[in-house]
Formats: structure tokens, C-alpha cells, sequence
């Protein structure tokens, strides 16, 4: 509220919170080329209204008041310019208004706002995302006004809110002889086409036929007299009124599909996906689940879900009932429709019922068979779901045991085999082209992309052609220790020793590296006397090419970089010392081996600093280290 908030005969100007304005100036201009979803967001807040009193009404069944029909009325007037839309469900307290129609108290607000780029067309899919709701009546309003009585409340308890969108709302007490709520669009000039029946029924009919109450206008009729359309007092019903999800898949198009969607997810764009199924045999129900195109603001907010909508019996009872997927399916949208639950079914109900963990399960395979089908048959459709939620899905490989194997086969990973970062490559595809003899899958994991591309760690690998895996992402480390082989193929990080290599070797190969290792030996103990506490081990290595010397751990160690992420979060990590490994063909190993006495030490400290460093680790003495190697550098 601000500070001019004033009150007048019972009428209380209150201003619009500032992101409320902001949204408002925004919506206006970036989707009025699509202006008519107004009515669609109105009609979709009026049948949820409608859902809600009628789970309320399942313990207060007064709430009804005699008045048990819902339904969604839409009138138009020519002489007054208005369109109004009103319903008979649960209505708005002066409170409910306040809070609902003049902020945005909603998880996800502030990435949106951040994301906000004045590019309109791209603000405008973050506004379809976002969820475009209420406010887009002032597209085509120059004011509305909304009346309303919530259930339950006297007919003196309604209130009349106001507003011309400019920046402020009005809220007045008034009387309302019905429960329910009537939304007013006092229309623009030049939007005169919605004041006409034929177009409100085209719209409706393409927007919200889904809707499963009824829809109802006044029926008109062509008065040849005055030859123009005279509405008769008799309302008629203009959509289907059956929920979508009980038709028959035969008989609903793609188009209302989509429509469908859009209402239940909130989102303005189409979806990538969906999957309709009626479910009979132990437990009976019915679920549409749908894949949308986009992550949504609140992805990484896993207290913000509004996924699935759970229905018993048609009766809807709870947005965002989490026990009907994993969390890792968080992305979901939909409609669960049980015919086994009790109606007065509560949160703490289905966490514990038998029945919803059947359609917990049925639900995760049906979402992972429609992704392994886009993965299948649709393959640019599945890279754009990859981009948006793969690393959801990788959460899944650790929450869903019973699944691992499927969720598997949906990851996608970067690799030395593919182009860029983009994470293209699944599982299946690297066992394809393994090399023979090859038992493992290698992979790397670095802090960003580049570290992980340019691990000095690669360097044997490319020389030999072997396919390495290119892991950045935070969750990565953490999901491969779920996940320790893939179709009889140990997963193995090329960090760690213990790295069997020599079974890629030829003889000549493996004769070789044994002489050089003898040679090597009065380097490799120098090398340990000079750096003592600080390795675990110095050895002459094969697995570097281009580079003088890397750092491993032991094979069951943690890897350094997820000690480092472990370190971030605050957690105790055991001390682990690196093993320094050398390659013996470098120039520079070569000239540490012939160096003076003198500088040995230095030599020994700055091969395991730039080890350390190309590993991705922070030195604990960068200065020391600058030092050392500037001395040297003026001594070569
Ligand atoms: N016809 C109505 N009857 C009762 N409450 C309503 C009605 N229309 C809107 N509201 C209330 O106002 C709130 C805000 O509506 P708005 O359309 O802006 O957002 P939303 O429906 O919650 O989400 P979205 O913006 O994604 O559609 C609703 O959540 C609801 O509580």
C-alpha cells in the first residue's frame, strides 16, 4: 500500500504494488497482439473459483446455500461498452481482494522480474510463463470492476474493487444478493469486436471448450425488423461442460489439448507434450499429464509446486498434491482424476493411502514412457526438454531407485565425441561406439564446461580415441554415485587412479612405459623427498601428453571437485593429499630432472601447483607460487 491511500464514504483507495504496475504496463503492450486470452484467463479464474467452493462445500455443504448449479456467465452490452464475466463460486472477502488483486504474492516473482529484458517479444513469453491471470482484462479495459461476495458472508459483505490500471484500485463496501464474483471490462475505444455475441462465442469456444462447467450467454436471435441480433431472456450453454479429461481421446482435438493445458498449467505457450490414459483394474483413475515447454520460474523452489491437480470424482481437491509424483517430476502438469479416493481426502490422507501411491507409480511410467518416446521420435523435441529440465531428471536417478535404469537412458551428457556444451550424447549412444576391449565408460567433472573440456586428464584419451563424458553440473558428481555402471559398464571418472589403461595398450606400448618408469624412478623419489606431507604419492604416469603433470586421488576418494562442492555447502570434508603424476616425454619434466640442487624444491612445488591449478583448484599460496615461477623463469 503507499502512502496516498486514503478512505472516503467507505471507499478506500489503496495503490497497486510496484511489480503489480510494472506487470501491468508490460502486458499491455507486449501481448496485445493476442489480446482476446483475457477471456480465457477470466474464464479460467471463474471455474477455479467454482472447483474451490465446491471442495469447501464438501464439509460446509451451507456454503451452497441452495444455489448447487455452477456455472461461468458471460454477458455483453452494447450501449454501456462492458463485458462481464461472472460466476457463482467461492468469491472474494475485502481481504481477498486486496491481496489478490493488487499484488503479485506469488513464488517465482523475482526471477521474472529479473529475466525482464525490454526485448517485447521475449518479455512476452516470460509473461506467458509467469502466467498472465487477472490483470490481462486491462489489455482491452480502460477500467474494470469486479463485485463479489465470498461464500459464506452476508449479502452486506461484498465489495466492489475498481481500477484503471494506472496505478491504484479502489475497494467499496456494497451489497450483492448472490454469492460469487462479476468481473466488468469498461472497454477501450476501437475494441468494440467483443461486444458482439458471435465473437464471444468463437473465443470461448476456442479457448475454453475444456472447461468442464457450463459457460452460458443469453440466446439471441436475428430480429429482421430491426435487422440486427436481439438477445432473448433465456441463457444457453456454449461449450461442451464435460471435463476433457472424461471424453474420449478420439474425441478431443490437439487444439483443445492445448487449450487444457493452458488453464491447469497456468502458462500462456503450448506444451511439448502430454499423455491422456484412463487407468482401471485395482484402482481406477484417469490422468492427463502434460510436459510443458518451458522450466517454470519456481523450478529451483521445491516448496513453490503447483503440478498436478488432484480430482475425486470430477470434484477437484487439491492444486499442487505432491504425493501424486517425485519431486523430480516437479515440472509436470496436469490432472489426476481418482474414483477410489474419499472426498474428504487430506494431505496427510495421501501420504499414507495405498491408492495414490498405485497412481504415483502408474503416473512416473506413463511421464517417462512420453519421454522416452519424444527422445525416440521427436529428437529436437527432447533436446529442448533436456536444456529446460535435465537437470531435474538427474535428480532422479538418486530419488527414484525403482526407475534408475529408465532415467538412465533419458540423460544426455556433453562429450569429447560431441560438439560444443551442448549435452547431446546419451548412455546408449557411448556404449555403441566403444572401442573394443573397452569395458568402462570415462567421464571428467569439472566446475564449468571449459575446466572439464580442457582437463589435462584427456589428454592420453584423445591421443587413443577413447570417448570421454564431459560433466559440469552441480548435481552430476552427486548423481553418478547413484548411478556406478550402465549396461554391464563400470562409469568411471578419469581423475581417480587406478585407471586400467594399460589394457588399451599394445605390447610395444606396454614395454615401453615399463622402461621409462625404471628410468624415471631417481626422479620420481627426488620428487617425493622434495614435496613430502603434501602428495600421497609422486608416480610417472601415461596418461599425459601435452601437458608436464596432473593430479589424481585414489580410485575411492572423493574427486577433488566434489570435495570443493561439498566445502562450498559448509560440510566437513576428509583431508585427501593428491597423487602427483609426471609425464616423462614433457620438456619440462625433462629439465626438472637435470635442475640444480638448489632449485629443485622450487621446480617440484610449481609441477604440483600447475597441476593443481589445471585441475580447477585454488592454490593456498597463489603468491608463493608467482614468485617461484618468476625465479625460475629469470634463472632459465
Ligand atoms: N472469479 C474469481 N473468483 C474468486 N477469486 C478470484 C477470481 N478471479 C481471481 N480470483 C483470485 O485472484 C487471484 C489472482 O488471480 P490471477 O488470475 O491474477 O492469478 P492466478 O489465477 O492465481 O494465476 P495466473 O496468473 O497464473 O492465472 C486468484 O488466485 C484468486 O484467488
Amino acid at each position: 500500500m503507499s502512502d496516498s491511500d486514503t478512505t472516503v464514504h467507505g471507499a478506500e483507495t489503496l495503490g497497486f504494488q510496484a511489480e503489480v504496475k510494472q506487470l501491468l504496463h508490460l502486458m499491455i503492450h507486449s501481448l496485445y497482439s493476442n489480446k482476446e486470452i483475457f477471456l480465457r484467463e477470466l474464464v479460467s479464474n471463474a471455474s477455479d473459483a467454482c472447483d474451490k467452493l465446491r471442495f469447501e462445500a464438501i464439509d460446509k455443504p451451507e456454503l451452497m446455500q441452495g444455489d448447487t448449479e455452477l456455472r461461468i456467465r458471460i454477458e455483453y452490452d452494447k450501449e454501456l461498452r462492458t463485458v462481464t464475466i461472472s460466476d457463482n463460486g467461492i468469491g472474494m472477502s475485502r481481504d481477498d481482494a486486496i491481496a489478490n488483486l493488487g499484488t503479485i504474492a506469488r513464488s517465482g516473482t523475482r526471477e521474472f522480474f529479473s529475466q525482464l529484458t525490454g526485448d517485447q517479444q521475449k518479455d512476452a513469453q516470460l509473461i506467458g510463463q509467469f502466467g498472465v491471470g487477472f490483470y490481462s482484462s486491462f489489455i482491452v479495459a480502460q477500467k474494470v470492476s469486479v463485485l463479489s461476495r465470498r461464500a459464506g458472508l452476508p449479502e452486506t459483505e461484498a465489495i466492489l474493487w475498481e481500477s484503471d490500471g494506472q496505478g491504484e484500485f479502489s475497494i467499496t463496501p456494497v451489497e450483492k444478493a448472490d454469492r460469487g464474483t462479476a468481473v466488468t471490462l469498461y472497454l477501450r475505444e476501437g475494441e468494440d469486436e467483443f461486444l458482439n455475441g458471435w465473437k464471444l462465442r468463437e473465443v470461448l469456444r476456442r479457448y475454453s471448450d475444456h472447461i468442464s462447467l457450463p459457460i452460458q450467454m443469453l440466446k439471441e436471435e436475428w430480429d429482421s425488423e430491426k435487422s440486427e441480433q436481439v438477445k432473448k431472456n433465456e441463457w444457453e450453454t456454449v461449450n461442451q461442460a464435460n471435463a476433457l479429461w472424461t471424453r474420449a481421446k478420439a474425441d478431443i482435438t490437439d487444439e483443445q489439448y492445448k487449450e487444457f493445458y493452458k488453464h491447469v498449467a497456468h502458462d500462456y505457450d503450448d506444451p511439448l507434450a502430454w499423455t491422456h490414459n484412463r487407468v482401471e483394474g485395482r484402482s481406477e483413475y484417469t490422468q492427463l499429464l502434460y510436459v510443458p515447454k518451458h522450466a517454470p520460474m519456481d523450478l529451483w523452489d521445491r516448496d513453490a509446486r503447483r503440478g498436478v491437480k488432484l480430482y475425486v470424482r470430477r470434484v477437484f481437491i487439491m492444486d499442487d498434491a505432491e504425493q501424486l509424483l517425485p519431486a523430480y517430476l516437479r515440472f509436470v502438469r496436469g490432472v489426476i482424476d481418482s474414483a477410489d479416493l474419499p472426498l474428504n481426502v487430506s494431505r496427510e490422507l495421501l501420504q499414507e493411502s495405498r491408492d495414490v501411491k498405485v497412481i504415483r507409480e502408474g503416473s512416473t511410467k506413463r511421464v517417462l514412457s512420453l519421454l522416452e518416446d519424444l527422445a525416440e521420435n521427436k529428437a529436437e523435441d527432447y533436446a529442448e526438454f533436456w536444456k529446460q529440465f535435465g537437470l531435474v531428471i538427474k535428480e532422479g536417478v538418486g530419488e527414484d531407485h525403482a526407475n534408475k535404469d529408465r532415467i538412465a537412458k533419458l540423460l544426455r551428457f556433453a562429450s569429447t565425441q560431441a560438439e560444443g556444451s551442448a549435452q547431446t550424447v546419451s548412455l546408449a549412444d557411448y556404449v555403441g561406439r566403444v572401442k573394443e576391449g573397452q569395458d568402462k565408460i570415462y567421464y571428467v567433472s569439472a566446475d564449468t564446461f571449459a575446466a572439464a573440456s580442457n582437463s589435462p586428464h584427456l589428454e592420453i584419451f584423445r591421443k587413443k580415441g577413447l570417448e570421454v563424458l564431459l560433466l559440469s553440473d552441480r548435481v552430476d558428481e552427486w548423481m553418478l554415485s547413484h548411478l556406478r555402471e550402465f549396461e554391464g559398464k563400470q562409469l568411471v571418472s578419469i581423475a581417480k587412479g587406478g585407471l586400467d589403461l594399460d589394457k588399451l595398450a599394445d605390447e610395444e606400448e606396454k614395454k615401453h612405459q615399463s622402461e621409462v618408469a625404471e628410468t624415471f624412478k631417481p626422479l620420481v623419489e627426488r620428487l617425493k623427498t622434495a614435496l613430502g606431507e603434501k602428495v600421497k604419492d609422486v608416480r610417472v604416469t601415461v596418461r599425459l601428453v601435452d601437458s608436464p603433470a596432473c593430479v589424481v586421488v585414489d580410485e575411492h576418494e572423493l574427486s577433488p571437485h566434489l570435495m570443493r562442492m561439498l566445502q562450498a555447502a559448509g560440510q566437513e570434508t576428509p583431508q585427501v593429499k593428491p597423487i602427483l603424476e609426471i609425464n616423462p616425454e614433457h620438456a619440462l619434466v625433462t629439465r626438472v630432472q637435470g635442475a640444480p640442487e638448489a632449485d629443485f624444491g622450487d621446480w617440484a612445488q610449481l609441477l604440483l601447483d600447475q597441476a593443481m591449478l589445471a585441475e580447477g583448484a585454488q592454490l593456498a599460496d597463489p603468491a608463493g607460487f608467482v614468485k617461484r615461477m618468476n625465479r625460475l623463469i629469470l634463472n632459465a
